[in-house]
C-alpha cells in the first residue's frame, strides 16, 4: 500500500527512537514496539520532574502532559518511573515522554532541560514538622541539584521538597558552589499556600475561589506563612474571628491533609494542582508572556532576609522583578515579625548543610 511503502525504513523501536536510554521494562507485554512516526521537535518546552513516581509526581506528570506549552517531559525517579512512563506515554497530548530511572541516569535527564520541578523527598506523618524532613530530604535536594548544575545550569528550577524554607538555600548553595548560581532562576514553591488562601476565603466570603486573589508571603511551614487579608481581590473586609480563623487554616492547612491522610503521606493532588498552575507560570514567562505574576520563594531583598517568598514577575530569564510586600495592618506586621524569627533559622540550617 502507498501509505506503508518504505515501510522497512521507517519501523524503529519507539523506545530507541525516543530516547536510547529508556528503561527497559521488564515482564511488560512483549508487544513488539513498532512503525514510529513519532514528530520531533514540537515547538514548546523541556520539562523534567524529578521524584516523578512519587504522590505529587504522578498527577503532576499527567498534568504537565497535558501542558501544550511542553514539548519534551523526563520523568525521574529512583523507582517505578518506567510504570509512570509508559503509562503517562500513552496519553494522546504534544509531549513525548520519556523516563529515567537511579541515580545513573539522572544526568541524562537532565541535560538541555528548560524547567526542572523537583517534588523529590520524603513527606511528612502526623505529629512530624516539615523540618523533621531535613535529614533525609536535604541530601536528596543537594543531589540532584548537583546534577542540575552539570547538565541545565540555565534551567528554571521549581522546589518542592520540603522544608521548602531550607531546601531553596541548600539548592542555592550548591549552585553557588559550582559558580552556576542565578538567583532569578531558583524559585521554591509556596503556591499551594496561595490555592488554599483562595480556597478558605472564597468560602468565608461565599465567592467564586477563580476570582479570589490572597497573596501569601514568608515562607512554606506554620507561621512563616503569612496570608496578607488586607490585599486579597476583589477587597474583602474580615472580623477579627474570621481573620484569626483564616489564618490559622491556611497555616494549617498542610497540617490539615497530613492528619486527614493518617500516615498515608500528605498533600499529593492539590499540590500537583499548584505546582502544574506554577510551572505553566513559569514556562508562560520563559515563552515571553506579559504580567505572569505569582507568590515564590525566592531570594529577595524584600525583608532583611536572604530568601522571603512574596509576589514576584515571571519572564524570559526566571524573575524579571520581585514585589514588595505593600501596607499591612498591624496584625499583618505582628504575623511578620514570628515569620521572619522562625524563617531565619530555617534558611540558615539549609545555609550551613552545605557549608559545613
Ligand atoms: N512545597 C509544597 O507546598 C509541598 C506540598 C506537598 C508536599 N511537599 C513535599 O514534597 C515532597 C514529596 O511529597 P510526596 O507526597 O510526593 O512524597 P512521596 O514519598 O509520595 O514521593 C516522593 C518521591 O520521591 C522519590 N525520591 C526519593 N529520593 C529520590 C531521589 N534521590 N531522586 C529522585 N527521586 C527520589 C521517591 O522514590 C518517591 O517516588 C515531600 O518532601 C513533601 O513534604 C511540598
Ligand atoms: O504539609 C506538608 O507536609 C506538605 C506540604 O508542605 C503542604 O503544605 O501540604
Amino acid at each position: 500500500m502507498q501509505a506503508n511503502g518504505n515501510a522497512n525504513q521507517r519501523i524503529a523501536r519507539i523506545s530507541d527512537h525516543l530516547n536510547p536510554n529508556y528503561p527497559k521494562m521488564e515482564g511488560s507485554s512483549g508487544l513488539q514496539q513498532v512503525s514510529c512516526r513519532a514528530k520531533g521537535g514540537a515547538p514548546g518546552f523541556k520539562v523534567a520532574i524529578l521524584g516523578a513516581a512519587g504522590g505529587i509526581g504522578q498527577p503532576l506528570a499527567m498534568l504537565m502532559k497535558m501542558n501544550p506549552l511542553v514539548s519534551v517531559l523526563h520523568l525521574y525517579d529512583v523507582v517505578n518511573s518506567p510504570g509512570v512512563t509508559a503509562d503517562i506515554s500513552h496519553m494522546d497530548t504534544g509531549a513525548v515522554v520519556r523516563g529515567f530511572l537511579g541515580q545513573s541516569q539522572l544526568e541524562d535527564a537532565l541535560i538541555g532541560m528548560d524547567l526542572v520541578i523537583i517534588p523529590a523527598g520524603v513527606p511528612r506523618k502526623p505529629g512530624m514538622t516539615r523540618d523533621d524532613l531535613f535529614n533525609i530530604n536535604a541530601g536528596i535536594v543537594k543531589t540532584l541539584c548537583e546534577g542540575i548544575t552539570k547538565c541545565c545550569p540555565n534551567a528554571i528550577v521549581n522546589l518542592i521538597s520540603n522544608p521548602v524554607n531550607s531546601t531553596v538555600p541548600i539548592a542555592a548553595e550548591v549552585f553557588k558552589k559550582a559558580g552556576t548560581y542565578d538567583p532569578k532562576r531558583l524559585l521554591g514553591v509556596t503556591m499551594l499556600d496561595v490555592v488554599r488562601a483562595n480556597t478558605f476565603v472564597a468560602e468565608v466570603m461565599g465567592l467564586d475561589p477563580r476570582e479570589v486573589d490572597v497573596p501569601v508571603v514568608g515562607g512554606h511551614a506554620g507561621v512563616t506563612i503569612l496570608p496578607l487579608l488586607s490585599q486579597v481581590k476583589p477587597p474583602c473586609s474580615f472580623t477579627p474571628e474570621e481573620t484569626d480563623y483564616l489564618t490559622s487554616r491556611i497555616q494549617n492547612g498542610g497540617t490539615e491533609v497530613v492528619e486527614a491522610k493518617a500516615g498515608a503521606g500528605s498533600a499529593t493532588l492539590s499540590m500537583a494542582y499548584a505546582a502544574v498552575k506554577f510551572a505553566d507560570a513559569c514556562l508562560q514567562g520563559l515563552r515571553g508572556d506579559a504580567s505572569v505574576i505569582q507568590c515564590a520563594f525566592v531570594a529577595s531583598q524584600v525583608t532583611e532576609l536572604p530568601f522571603f517568598a512574596s509576589k514576584v514577575r515571571l519572564g524570559r530569564t526566571g524573575i524579571d522583578e520581585i514585589y514588595p510586600l505593600g501596607p499591612l495592618n498591624e496584625y499583618e506586621r505582628v504575623g511578620l515579625e514570628k515569620a521572619k524569627k522562625e524563617l531565619a533559622e530555617s534558611i540558615q540550617k539549609g545555609v550551613s548543610f552545605i557549608k559545613k
